[in-house]
């Protein structure tokens, strides 16, 4: 691996470490720029906030983009009427919308929660899930790829809080401005489509640590260290779906498996320190894998003890997990924290809302969740609450919409 390539991989999983980082993190991605910088009454904007991610473009924003402190994942169900024409009614006003937010200009018609922020690096990124094509009369062109997902052994799935008919990812660097962007959207959406379930996460700030790093899950471990990296020969075609692919309307686009997963955290502050490093593979203080290096050292899977037993346990998520021991399987998370209070036992209703994106969710989400299934020793840690599978188109040029190849031709 390369510095370059270090450097790149970093920036996807990370709330970048400090403002420059920051900078760097749009500059090498091509992905973020700067918002006109001042307001006629008021001091220039920081860096922070006038940072914009532009919403028009091949794919859509949120994938790639680094990962913000703030997010909210929507879920809408159509209205029984809407049906193709009021989708795409629906679909043609949320882009313009989200261009318009994304760009840093306010939604005239809101309440202005944000009328003081630049966009801070909001991103907004819309997602079909399996019963929207029954709701629009378009069940031919459902991609086979939309397949519901198979049952796991460790699911307790609430149906209320899965799937839905369309999914709505919005992400930025202030939480004003990203729950300016949901209330817009909302508003934009009444009449065709109501909420089905939304959940609000978060990730570290940045400029919040001292170095760049990797952000940390609710379980205390360094998170998103070894996923796949623009820079990688295959990140492409694991990650999208090419332009000749299959449907053609998916060209550049991905699919998102979304799991809201809560954290057993009494129990597992309970572990010994040294009993939750064997159950991950890797040290909790910096993120370097058990077989030594730092962060972004290889993990060595084949590394034993003098004993002759392996360094990286049998059942460590990230020898599970590996692609090595998935047949080459892959995806890029890109999940957020989630804390919701307490449920009626007092434990903390808090974990992970991991999304993650591929071009085959068969091949990758689920080959390497039942693997997981079968003998994760961080299984007993966690609970698969809820889940959605949502085809997100690719991008979308001036003047059109996202989804507009499905629902015009
Ligand atoms: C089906 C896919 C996965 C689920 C579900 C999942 C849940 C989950 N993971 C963590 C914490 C970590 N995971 C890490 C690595 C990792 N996890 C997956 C897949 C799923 N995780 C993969 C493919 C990998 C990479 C494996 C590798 O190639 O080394 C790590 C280590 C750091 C990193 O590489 O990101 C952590 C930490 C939690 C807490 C969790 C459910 C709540
Ligand atoms: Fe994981």
């Amino acid at each position: 691996m390369t510095e370059h390539s270090i450097s790149r991989r970093r920036l996807l999983g990370t709330a970048t470490a400090t403002g420059v980082a920051g900078l760097a993190a749009g500059a090498a991605s091509g992905a973020i720029g700067h918002a006109a910088a001042s307001t006629p009454a008021g001091p220039a904007l920081n860096t922070l906030g006038s940072a914009t991610v532009p919403f028009h473009g091949t794919r859509q924003p949120g994938i790639t983009t680094p990962l913000q402190s703030r997010a909210h994942l929507v879920a809408f169900d159509l209205v029984p009427d809407a049906g193709r024409r009021g989708a795409a009614a629906l679909l043609r006003r949320w882009s313009t919308l989200a261009a318009e937010l994304m760009a840093g200009r306010p939604d005239e018609a809101g309440t202005g929660i944000a009328d003081d922020a630049g966009p801070a690096s909001l991103t907004v990124t819309f997602g079909f899930g399996h019963s929207f094509f029954d709701a629009t009369g378009l069940v031919e062109r459902r991609p086979a790829a939309l397949a519901p997902l198979p049952a796991f052994s460790n699911d307790a799935l609430d149906a209320s809080r899965s799937e839905g008919d369309l999914w709505v990812q919005v992400g930025a660097d202030d939480p004003l401005v990203a729950f300016g962007a949901l209330r817009a959207l909302r508003r934009a959406a009444a009449g065709t489509a109501d909420v089905r379930w939304q959940m609000a996460g978060f990730s570290r700030s940045p400029g919040a640590t001292a170095r760049p790093m990797s952000v940390r899950n609710l379980m205390g471990q360094v998170d998103g260290t070894n996923n796949p990296s623009p820079d990688d020969p295959d990140f492409d075609e694991r990650i999208f779906v090419p332009a000749g692919g299959e449907p053609a309307w998916m060209a550049h686009g991905s699919y998102a498996v979304v799991r809201r997963i809560r954290m057993l955290l009494d129990d597992w502050e309970e572990l010994p320190g040294e009993e939750r490093e064997r159950v991950l593979g890797r040290r909790r203080s910096d993120g370097a894998p058990l077989t030594g290096g730092d962060e972004t050292t290889p993990v060595d899977l084949a590394a034993t003890h003098p004993d002759g037993q392996p360094v990286i346990a049998g059942n460590a998520h990230v020898r599970v997990s590996a692609p090595e021991s998935n047949g080459g399987a892959t995806m890029l998370r890109r999940s957020f924290s989630y804390h919701d209070g307490a449920l009626e036992d007092g434990a903390p209703d808090a974990g992970l809302l991991f999304v993650c994106w591929q071009a085959d969710p068969l091949r990758s989400f689920v080959t390497v969740q039942r693997k997981l299934d079968r003998g994760d020793a961080l299984s007993t840690f966690v609970r698969h609450e809820s889940s959605g599978l949502f085809a997100v188109p690719g991008g979308a040029a001036e003047g059109e919409y996202v989804g507009q190849a499905l629902l015009e031709s």
